[in-house]
């Protein structure tokens, strides 16, 4: 047992040695991982704590950069949106007041009320920046500065602005958008209508200078209902006949036409206290449909719900100002406008206003050029006159209906331009086969020279067949005209009768190859040709009123123009005859042409004119804008074109100039004259006033009375007379064909005589030394029973002054009485009519050997014993006129004008 138990303790001993020896050696290994394990996670310790250290840095870094790059982009953002303020509000818009005046934008812009205030970026020194990074700003230079970003808000086309909060900062936003509104658009296109019934206006009172030209207008403390009413109602106008459902708004229809018809309307609210319904309903209208129409309303110190295109400004000091657009972004309000710049600006405006619209060229009149003289006149004459106030062009026609124009407007309001202006639009677009103009004026100066060639330049108005210019003295220069146009309207209606038609339109087709031309008479200031109570006066209205009748179915129409029409007594004594100038224009403030009730005329822009083609009945008034055609560039640019499309060998216009002095050498007449020896010489005497270059002559055939006398003291004048007749008489004549003999008795007459007598070869001078003989030889010549070979031509200066006392008195007498009968005619200046009568034999002698004379400043009356019937002519003698009679042919004396030297 004891082997056993020995045995069982040395097995049990070595199994506990194993045992040891194995938990030591795992002991070992354990600590060997142990230490292992330690190791590692000292390793790994410190790792994670480098890689910690370098996110750290790292995400240090990525921070900064993101700042930076924050930094940079808010300030490029608020570059780009400071450039953006800039285009959408330029000029007045956004000027800051100090550097602030009005200029007047193509289009309506943003206005500036105060600026952003933006987040900043911080400085560079509260951030060190890396190099080298793209978006970064160099170290070592400062960030970018933040440009000023105004606040806008949108007010003229696009909305209504409503102002709430602080009252006083209100006031200021309120003053400095109306000045922008104001500076930035043309001056009287903006219109600003005030209701301040707290202030009675005081709110608006530094734009007062704007009220006396009406841009600025007040509506009284109870006037808020109606001023909205009328709103509405130019509203619902504007939408009925200036967008008439072509336009979705004016702005829109600006940037079609780049017309801006209508002024912009900009109501003013200030305080209005509690709204009844009615005016709560026209004003949320407003500010619905307003602005499309142009009007606007500021509104301050009213309760407005939002909407649509309204603008919300809350005003408040330092920060807390907001604008509805910019959402929470605070706003800086910008003070008012300073005093001195808002009074000097609108003084600016109101004296814009005042001088009135800049004038429209004349080109805006014409067609293309390649459309120029491509209109048929056969039914009518048609042409713009210009644009009316909606942007529609106003046609003006001349037909059976309304045949004829009377034009009235005062001195300076332009109805010169306006003739110009209509004249041209008619010329370049009916060729001058189918359009005549006859053109007189009768006021001082020579306005229509223009349309014939002149000494400058050469080129007519080919349309003009006549101008008369200067005749405001010569009133028998219009009744010429309305003598011509007379003969002219004779010839038509023979014509029309002939082909059995009744009107121009109907000839045309008949006679298709005939040249009808529409004919338009135009008279500035004809009441000079009606002004006096006598026979030129009468016959002119009996002229006027029968071409005014029958006229207007033969295609010739007149266009009567006055600075005041109202005081022409024949005109108006004449119901019938107003009544077929049917066309009325009336200028500003014209009185009495149109009619009665209608005042259009008196608020009238300048430029503007009143076409009425309905006798001036209220309703057919046409407001038009009138183009400036007075410019002689233009004007010559339109002129020579016209004029280069003529073909060559044309005769320009006739152009009758009362002030200046026909020549002999230019007269058609004189012209014509052959040397055929006539039995019956004609003596020139003088140029006619008629509407074709026509001589005043007298025939001296062989028969009593074929005598001529000039009487009156004016030497020079008579001389020219008989230096007429006697050149004219020795044109018709070979040389020994007539005999011419002169005799002078007056010294100041020498000259002019000596001159004649050197014109006219083999002339025989005589003066009180040696007329004597030539008396004697001319009586004998007169009573001789033999058959004259040829005419004798006695000229006699101051006839008068005849020396030789009674012996030689009886000798002219009987050279007077018998001598005509036989070829022996004395043309002879007496310096009186009555002197003439003295040689005749004195009072009661018998004046039938005077067959025809020219009086020059003899008056009416002491011409009466040479002037057939119990009557005298009408005749004032003026200076380089004469009135001329011939028994033999005329039925009453006529004005004729002596030829000047040359
Ligand atoms: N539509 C216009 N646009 C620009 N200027 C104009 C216009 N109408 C007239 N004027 C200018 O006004 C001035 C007066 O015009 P105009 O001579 O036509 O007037 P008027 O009524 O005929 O005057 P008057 O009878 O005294 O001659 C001129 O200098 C003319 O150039």
């Amino acid at each position: 047992m004891a082997d056993s138990t020995k045995q069982q303790v040395m097995e049990i001993r070595a199994g506990l040695s194993h045992a040891l020896g194995a938990a030591e050696t795992a002991l070992a290994r354990a600590q060997r991982e142990a230490d292992a394990a330690l190791a590692r996670l000292d390793r790994i310790t410190a790792a994670a704590g480098s890689r910690r250290r370098k996110l750290a840095e790292a995400r240090d870094k990525r921070l900064r950069s993101i700042t930076e790059w924050h930094d940079t982009e808010l300030s490029a953002l608020s570059g780009a949106a400071a450039g953006a303020a800039d285009r959408a509000a330029p000029g007045a818009a956004g000027e800051p007041w100090h550097s602030f005046e009005a200029t007047p934008l193509p289009r309506a812009a943003e206005l500036r009320v105060g600026r952003l205030l933006l987040p900043t970026a911080p400085g560079p020194a509260d951030q060190p920046a890396e190099p080298g990074r793209p978006w970064q700003w160099d170290a070592s230079s400062a960030p970018p500065e933040s440009p000023e970003v105004p606040a806008l808000v949108e007010l003229l086309d696009h909305g209504h602005v409503v102002v709430h909060g602080d009252r006083r900062l209100g006031d200021d936003v309120v003053a400095g958008l109306l000045l922008r509104a104001l500076g930035t658009s043309a001056p009287g296109t903006v219109q600003v209508i005030g209701y301040d019934p707290e202030h009675l206006g005081g709110g608006l009172a530094g734009f007062a200078a704007l009220a006396p030209v009406r841009v600025l207008t007040f509506v009284p403390p109870n006037g808020l209902g109606s001023l909205l009413d009328e709103l509405v109602e130019h509203v619902r106008r504007i939408n009925e006949t200036v967008l008439a459902g072509e336009f979705s708004s004016l702005r829109e229809l600006h940037a079609a036409t780049k017309r801006r018809p209508e002024p912009w309307r900009v109501a003013v609210l200030l305080g209005a206290g509690e709204l009844n319904r009615h005016e709560r309903v026209q004003l949320d209208r407003l500010l619905r449909t307003g602005a499309a129409c142009g009007v606007h309303l500021i509104v301050h110190g009213l309760a407005v719900e939002p909407g649509p295109g309204i603008e919300f400004v809350t005003a408040a000091p330092g920060e807390e100002a907001r604008i509805g657009s910019a959402g929470d972004l605070p706003v800086r309000l910008d003070p008012g406008p300073p005093p001195a710049i808002l009074t000097a600006t609108c003084r600016q405006i109101a004296e814009a206003v005042a001088a009135g619209p800049a004038p429209v060229a004349l080109d805006s009149l014409l067609p293309d050029p390649a459309q120029e003289w491509r209109e048929s006149s056969a039914t009518g004459l048609t042409a713009p006159l210009g644009d009316s106030p909606q942007g529609t062009r106003v046609q003006v026609t001349l037909s059976d209906y309304p045949p004829h124009a009377l034009i009235a407007g005062p001195s300076g309001t332009g109805k010169t331009n306006l003739i110009y202006a209509w004249m041209g639009a008619l010329a370049a677009r009916y060729s001058p086969a189918e359009l005549a103009f006859y053109l007189l004026d009768f006021k001082e100066g020579v306005s229509f020279a223009r349309f014939a060639p002149g000494r400058r330049d050469q080129s007519w108005l080919p349309h003009v067949r006549l101008v008369g210019v200067n005749v405001n003295t010569d009133r028998e220069f219009g009744l010429a005209l309305l003598r011509f146009l007379g003969a002219e309207l004779r010839r038509r209606a023979d014509a029309a009768k002939q082909h059995e038609v009744t009107n121009l339109a109907e000839l045309r087709a008949e006679d298709p190859t005939g040249v009808w031309p529409r004919i338009v008479a135009v008279v500035d200031e004809f009441q000079v040709l009606l002004a006096g109570r006598d026979a030129v006066t009468t016959e002119a209205v009996d002229l006027l009123e029968d071409l005014a009748r029958r006229g207007r179915s033969q295609g010739i129409h007149l266009i009567l123009a006055s600075q005041d029409i109202s005081g022409i007594e024949a005109l108006w004594g004449r119901p019938a005859l107003v009544a077929q100038f049917t066309l009325r224009i009336a200028l500003p403030r014209a009185r009495r042409v149109l009619a009665e009730q209608n005042s259009a005329a008196d608020s009238l822009q300048r430029y503007h004119a009143v076409v009425n083609s309905d006798s001036g009945a209220a309703e057919a008034n046409q407001i038009v804008r009138v183009p400036a055609a007075g410019d002689r560039e233009q004007w010559s640019a339109l002129q020579h074109r016209l004029w280069r499309k003529l073909p060559p060998g044309e005769l320009p216009p006739r152009l009758f100039d009362g002030d200046v002095q026909p020549k002999l050498e230019n007269s058609p007449d004189f012209r014509a004259l052959v040397a055929e020896d006539s039995p019956a010489p004609v003596a020139l005497l003088g140029e006619t006033i008629d509407v074709m270059s026509r001589s005043a002559r007298t025939v001296l055939r062989r028969a009593p009375g074929r005598n001529l006398a000039v009487l009156g003291t004016r030497v020079e004048e008579a001389c020219a007379v008989l230096a007429t007749a006697g050149r004219s008489l020795a044109a018709q004549f070979q040389r020994d064909g007539a005999r011419f003999s002169i005799a002078c008795f007056d010294q100041d007459a020498q000259s002019y005589a000596e001159a004649l007598h050197a014109r006219i070869p083999d002339c025989g001078w005589y003066d009180a030394s040696n007329v004597d003989w030539l008396l004697e030889d001319a009586a004998a010549e007169s009573t001789a029973a033999w058959p004259a070979d040829r005419p004798h031509f006695l000229l006699l200066y101051a006839a008068d002054a005849l020396p030789g006392g009674k012996a030689a008195l009886d000798q002219l007498r009987t050279v007077l009485r018998q001598g005509p009968e036989r070829r022996l005619h004395v043309l002879g200046w007496w310096r009186g009519a009555g002197l003439l009568r003295d040689t005749l034999g004195g009072q009661g002698s018998r004046t039938d050997p005077i067959g025809a004379w020219v009086a020059l400043d003899v008056h009416g009356s002491e011409l009466a014993p040479y002037y057939p019937g119990a009557g005298a002519p009408n005749w004032y003698p003026r200076p380089w006129r004469a009135l001329h009679f011939d028994r033999s042919v005329h039925r009453g004396a006529e004005v004729m004008i002596p030829y000047g030297a040359s």
